[in-house]
Order: structure tokens, then sequence, then C-alpha cells
């Protein structure tokens, strides 16, 4: 039996996790700790999952690390800079390994992949995320990741900047822009987890689009990163080599 603690367990997220352990026959759940919960019992784990905020994780994946603990994390916030400070963490104390994942739902994941292959098809590449209003981070995590690596499947194929004259904007109105691809971020009632990757040529345009409708089309993905973390040395960013679908 493997043994997995769940940091962020009275979440949203959190409670999903704790439900999918418990129901899983190889897992055994020996911590569910929220904040300011006491943590003994979270050393006795193999994987710690994490399912908090951008502001709790760095230092949630720390203190793991500083207690040889494995970590899978789907928690947002993970820029460039914060791998890398993670990296380091590891080079520090090396014994634990790491697994951050943007988004483990498989149909987010092939929606990231499938507009990385198809931008540098295109003249104009432009992100929308749809997300309920309780989020807190915006863009999403998943949309400024397939943001940057929109941008750098374009860099690496040699593709011209986007075509785009405007001069005069109300602040916010083309979105954010990460790595020079615009982010746009809807805050819906009603609505889950979405997003749309919108690419366009004179005359054509593709939509590729995912939808989560339910926070158990995540667990497939957390599970296999559970159960697989141990066999990744160091730092693994998103679940696409578990996945086998094409590099990460
Ligand atoms: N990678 C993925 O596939 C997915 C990622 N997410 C991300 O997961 C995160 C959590 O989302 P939700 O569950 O909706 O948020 P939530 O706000 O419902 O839950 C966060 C929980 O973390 C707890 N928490 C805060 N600091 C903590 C600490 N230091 N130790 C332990 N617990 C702590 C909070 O008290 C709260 O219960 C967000 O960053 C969200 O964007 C959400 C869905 C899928
Ligand atoms: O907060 C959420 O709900 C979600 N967060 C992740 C993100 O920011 O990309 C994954 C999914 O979109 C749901």
């Amino acid at each position: 039996m493997l043994k997995v603690a769940v940091f962020g367990a009275r979440g949203r997220m959190g409670q999903e996790v704790v439900g999918a352990v418990e129901g899983a026959a190889d897992l055994e759940l020996v911590a569910a700790v929220d904040s300011g919960d006491d943590r003994g019992a979270v050393e006795q784990a193999d994987v710690v999952v994490d399912f908090t905020t951008p502001d709790a994780v760095m230092s949630n994946i720390s203190w793991c690390i500083d207690h040889g603990l494995d970590v899978v994390v789907g928690t947002t916030g993970f820029t460039p800079v914060r791998l890398d400070e993670v990296r380091e963490l590891l080079d520090a104390k090396p014994g634990s390994n790491v697994l951050i994942a943007p988004n483990f739902s498989i149909a987010a994941v092939l929606m990231m992949h499938f507009a990385t292959k198809a931008a540098p098809f295109f003249e104009s590449v432009e992100v929308i995320e749809l997300h309920h209003p309780r989020k807190v981070d915006a863009p999403s995590g998943t949309a400024a990741s397939t943001a940057r690596a929109i941008a750098a499947a374009r860099a690496d194929a040699g593709s011209p900047p986007m075509p785009d004259a405007t001069t005069l904007e109300e602040d916010g109105a083309r979105g954010a822009s990460i790595d020079g691809v615009h982010v746009h971020s809807v805050r819906l009632q009603g609505l889950f987890a979405h997003q749309e990757v919108v690419l366009g040529n004179p005359g054509e345009m593709l939509t590729i689009r995912d939808d989560s409708f339910q926070r158990s089309s995540y667990m497939p993905g957390v599970l296999a990163a559970v159960r697989a973390v141990g066999d990744r040395p160091g730092l693994t960013v998103g679940i696409n080599s578990l996945l086998g679908i094409g590099e990460d």
C-alpha cells in the first residue's frame, strides 16, 4: 500500500482527492490536513498531494522536501522562476521527487498538446479560459502554461510576431500577455473549468476547446501521478509522459 497525505484536504479539490485515495485499493490515506492542522501524521506518508493556494504551495513543497517526502502538486501559480526554485530545493536536499501539473484532466492535457502542435501553423493565437467565480487566481494555471508552451513552439518554428494593430486600449481589454500570447479570463456563475485556444489565418479559424464539468475529471490523472512520482527523480512538470502524450 502506498501511503498518501493530502494538503488542502477541506478545499474543493482536496475533498475530491481524499475520496479518490480512500476509494483506491492500492492507496492508504494517512493524513488529510488543511490550514493550521497538525502535520504529525503526514510524516508517515510516501506521497503528499497538494491542492492549496499559490501563496502556500512553495512552503508546503519545501516542508515535504525537508521531510524526505515525494509530492504531487496541482496548486497553481507556477512560473518558470518558481519551477527553478523547486529544482534548487531538490538540489539542496536530494531524496524527494516532485511532480507539478497545471491540469490533471486528460481532456485538458490533450487540449494543451494539440494547441501547442497547431500554433506554429497559424498567424494568430489567443487563449480564453472560463471558470467558476470562486477561483482566486487569473489567468488560470492551465491558461498560463498553455500560453508559454504556444510561445515556445512558435519561437522554435521561427513564427513571426502576431498581427495586432491595437494602439488604443482600455486597461486589460486585450487580456494578459504571457510570453506575447494574449490570455482572456472569464469568471461566470454556472461554469466550472473550460478553455479555448483560438487560432486564425486569413479566411480560416481553428478552435481547440476542453471542458471539465466536475472535479472527478482530475482524479485519474492525480492518482496516476501519485503512483508514478516515486519512480521519477527530481522535478517532473505535467503528466504528458505518464500518459504517453508527446513531451511535457
Ligand atoms: N492541477 C489541476 O488539475 C487543478 C488545479 N486546481 C488548483 O488547485 C488549487 C486549489 O483549488 P480549490 O480546491 O478549488 O481551492 P479551495 O480554496 O477550495 O481549497 C484550498 C484549500 O487549501 C487550504 N490551505 C491553504 N493553505 C494551506 C496550507 N498551508 N496547508 C494546508 N492547507 C492549506 C485552504 O484552507 C483550503 O481548504 C488552486 O490553485 C486551483 O487552481 C484546481 C483544479 C484542478
Ligand atoms: O481553480 C480551478 O478550479 C482550476 N484550476 C486549475 C487552473 O488554474 O488551471 C485547473 C482547472 O482549470 C480548474
